[in-house]
C-alpha cells in the first residue's frame, strides 16, 4: 500500500534507465591499486578505514577508503550512487575504485578535502558563515534528491569543510539509497542524534525529507550552541528527547495522520510534554546567532511530519538566507 510519497522528485527514477538505479547488476570496473600509496590514517568509520593518500602517477592528494567486509550489495549501491552523483555540486568526487590484490577488499579513491573538525569549526561560525555553508549543503542535497537519491546519513561528520577554500563536500554515501515511491525502506539508517521521527516510529515510506530533518538538527545545534541538538541515549530515548522539544501532542497527530500507532516501547518512557518555545534555547552565548528568520527555518525543518518539511530548494529560498 502506498501511504506516503515525496512532494518533489517523486518519480525521477521512473524516468531514468534501469541501469541508473539497478545497482545490484552494476559491474564495477576496477582500477590499478598500484597507482595509490597510503600516507597516513585519517579516520575509521563503522564501515571503513580511511587514509590520506597520493596518486603516484600524478602526485595528486587523495583519500583512500578501505571498506570493511560487508554485503557486496551495499558496496555496489555506494559505488553506483557515487558514480551517478560525482561531478555534481558539493558532492565528494569518486576518482577510482580499486581492489586489494590478495583480499579482494574494495577500496574507494576520493578527492581530498582539507577538512577542519566541526567541533573546532562550528563554534567559530558567524551568521554569514552559517548562511554560506548551509546554502552549500542544501545545494548538494537538492542535487542528489533531483537525481533520485536520499543520503540518509547527514551529520557533521559527513560534511567536509575546508574553510580556507570555502569548500564544502557531502561525503559517505554508504547508507544512501534510490527513492522509489511506495517503496518500504529500512528505518535502521542515519546516526542516532540525526534520525528523523519517521525512522523512530517505523514509518517505512520515508523520502528525501529525511535529509532535511538532519539539516534542521545541524542548524539548531550551531545556532543554539547545543551539539547535538537532540541527544538521546538510545533510539527510543531519541524520540523522547525530540518530544521534549516539539511536544507530545504533535507527535500523536503525526502518527494519526499516517495511521501508525505509537510503538509499545514508548508507553513507559514517553511523557505528555508541552511544546518548548524556541526562545527558551536562547542564551548570552548564542544570542548573536539567533534571528527570527533562522528560528523560523529551524522550526520548519524540525517538523514531525516529513511531508510538511521544506524541500532542499524551498529551504535554500528561505528568508534567512537573504538577511
Ligand atoms: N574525501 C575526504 N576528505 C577528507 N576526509 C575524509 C574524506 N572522506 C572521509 N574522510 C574522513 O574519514 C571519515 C570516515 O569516512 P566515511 O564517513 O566515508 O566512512 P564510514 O566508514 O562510512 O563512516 P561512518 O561509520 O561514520 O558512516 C570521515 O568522517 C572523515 O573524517
Amino acid at each position: 500500500m502506498m501511504y506516503s510519497v515525496a512532494r518533489t522528485y517523486g518519480d525521477v527514477n521512473k524516468h531514468k534507465p534501469q541501469e541508473y538505479w539497478d545497482y545490484e547488476n552494476h559491474k564495477i570496473e576496477w582500477g590499478e591499486i598500484k597507482s595509490y600509496e597510503i600516507i597516513s590514517k585519517i579516520g575509521r568509520g563503522k564501515y571503513s578505514e580511511v587514509f590520506q593518500g597520493i596518486n603516484i602517477l600524478n602526485d595528486k592528494a587523495c583519500v583512500i577508503k578501505v571498506l570493511k567486509p560487508v554485503k557486496m550489495k551495499k558496496i555496489f549501491r555506494e559505488v553506483k550512487i557515487l558514480k551517478n552523483l560525482t561531478g555534481g555540486p558539493n558532492i565528494i568526487g569518486l576518482l577510482d575504485c580499486v581492489r586489494d590484490e590478495q583480499s579482494k577488499i574494495p577500496v574507494l579513491i576520493f578527492e581530498r578535502v582539507n577538512n577542519v573538525d566541526y567541533r573546532v569549526l562550528y563554534p567559530k561560525f558567524t551568521v554569514a558563515d552559517i548562511q554560506y555553508y548551509f546554502t552549500q549543503l542544501l545545494v548538494a542535497l537538492d542535487y542528489c534528491h533531483s537525481m533520485g537519491i536520499v543520503h540518509r546519513d547527514v551529520k557533521p561528520q559527513n560534511v567536509m569543510i575546508d574553510p580556507l577554500k570555502k569548500q564544502l563536500r557531502l561525503i559517505d554515501w554508504g547508507l544512501a539509497e534510490f527513492y522509489h515511491m511506495g517503496m518500504d525502506y529500512n528505518v535502521r539508517v542515519a546516526s542516532r542524534c540525526h534520525k528523523g521521527p519517521e525512522l523512530l516510529v517505523n514509518l517505512q515510506q520515508y523520502d528525501y525529507s529525511l535529509d532535511l530533518w538532519a539539516v534542521g538538527c545541524m542548524l539548531a545545534a550551531i545556532v543554539f550552541k547545543k551539539e547535538p541538538f537532540f541527544r538521546g541515549d538510545s533510539n527510543n530515548d531519541q524520540l523522547v528527547q525530540i518530544a521534549k522539544v516539539l511536544g507530545t501532542k504533535d507527535l500523536m497527530a503525526y502518527l494519526n495522520k499516517y495511521g501508525l500507532k505509537l510503538p509499545d516501547v514508548y508507553k513507559n518512557i514517553l511523557g505528555d510534554y508541552p511544546r518548548r518555545p524556541w526562545s527558551s534555547f536562547v542564551s548570552k552565548e548564542n544570542v548573536h546567532l539567533v534571528s527570527d528568520e533562522v528560528v523560523d527555518l529551524i522550526d520548519k525543518l524540525l517538523t514531525y511530519d516529513h511531508q510538511e518539511r521544506p524541500t532542499a530548494k524551498e529551504a535554500m529560498n528561505h528568508l534567512f538566507f537573504s538577511i
